[in-house]
């Protein structure tokens, strides 16, 4: 018999079909509780689990004693209640890779549209003010040779580094928790303290994990210590930044401009002052959100989850340590 499993994300069909042919498999909409109880004997079978974006936690395993695997369509895993997975012996499988470099691509949209302002004077030529030819008052600030400091060295700050050292001729400081001697050959990237990077940086890139170490890394201090010219980037998770403080920073020109891909709740509520902010560019966390990328996410956690579900764990595992 197939070992069965919850599907808790629509897939494109013939990633559907793949997953059919090893896994018997029950579709549901969420894992709220609500949809849990509704499928209470499938949730009390699967082996597997596969979707993403929702809490798994203890309240969750409780309802699934046989769980084995749960492969996640993303490279961040901060909705995983990792320590519980680890003690009920539950492989957590996870996309890295397939989305380093679209991810960075993002980041740089970011850091260029903040920086020359494409959103805001778009919207502006939409709404009929290009009228003559433009002033001072629609004019951005140069990306190249800029000084880009990355915290977070890791698949995605690589790419961001060799897209601002070879593309835009940007110095490139970083903050990481151990130094990178890749990073300083082939980028010449500066390893320097968090202070140094935020005294010296012409744009702030997050891109870090969610973790109770990053939580709230940024706030108040960490802006006012930042040039008044500087703009913050932020592409990790929304949480690393304690947003209300963001949000003074921008009110008080403690920081010049922001582009934002995740914040702290998520669809970001229509009532955030960051949306009145001509400054401010908020994406809807579309960091890897390309057709191709999100394809190969999404096979990239089926081929996971099938890996993982006959113990193959040497690539794509968060804790193959668990492994039997
Ligand atoms: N906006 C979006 O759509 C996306 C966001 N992400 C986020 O980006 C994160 C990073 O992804 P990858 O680069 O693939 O992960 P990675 O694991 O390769 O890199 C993370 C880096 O952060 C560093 N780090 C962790 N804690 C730190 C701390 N306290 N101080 C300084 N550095 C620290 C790690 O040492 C590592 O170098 C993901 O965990 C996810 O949260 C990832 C993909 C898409
Ligand atoms: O993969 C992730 O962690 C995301 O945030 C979405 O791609």
């Amino acid at each position: 018999m197939k070992p069965s499993i919850i599907l808790y994300k629509a897939l494109p069909d013939d990633l559907l079909r793949r997953l059919e042919e090893h896994f018997s498999v029950t579709q549901v909409p969420n894992l709220r509780p609500e949809t849990v109880a509704q499928h209470a004997q499938a949730f009390a079978n699967a082996e597997g689990l596969l979707g993403s974006s929702e809490a798994v936690n203890t309240a969750l395993l409780e309802k699934m004693p046989k769980l084995r695997a749960a492969s996640t369509i993303s490279v961040g895993y901060d909705n995983f209640d990792v320590e519980a997975l680890n003690a009920r012996r539950v492989l957590l499988m996870h996309t890295p890779t397939v989305l380093t470099e679209t991810v960075a691509d993002t980041v740089m949209a970011l850091v260029l549209s903040s920086a020359r302002r494409v959103v805001e004077v778009a919207e502006r030529v939409k709404g009929g003010e290009w009228t003559k030819s433009i002033g001072p008052d629609w004019f951005g600030i140069d990306v190249h040779h800029k000084t880009l400091g990355i915290v977070g060295m890791g698949r995605i700050g690589m790419a961001l580094a060799q897209r601002a050292h070879f593309g835009f001729n940007m110095p490139i400081l970083y903050n990481a928790r151990r130094r990178h001697e890749q990073a300083e050959e082939r980028f010449n990237a500066r390893y320097c303290d968090l202070n140094t990077l935020l005294d010296e940086a012409d744009f702030v890139c997050l891109i870090l994990p969610l973790t109770d170490e990053t939580y709230h890394l940024f706030g108040a201090e960490q802006f006012a210590r930042m040039k008044s010219s500087a703009i913050f980037i932020n592409a990790g998770r929304g949480p690393v930044v304690d947003e209300k403080a963001l949000i003074s920073a921008l009110r008080n020109g403690d920081i010049h401009a922001a582009g934002l891909d995740v914040f702290e709740q998520e669809p970001l509520p229509a009532s955030s002052p960051l949306l009145k902010m001509p400054n401010v560019v908020a994406l809807p966390h579309i960091g890897s959100a390309t057709h191709e990328t999100r394809y190969n996410m999404a096979a990239c956690a089926v081929d996971n989850l099938i890996d993982a579900l006959q113990g193959k764990v040497e690539k794509n595992c968060v804790n193959p340590q668990i492994a039997g």
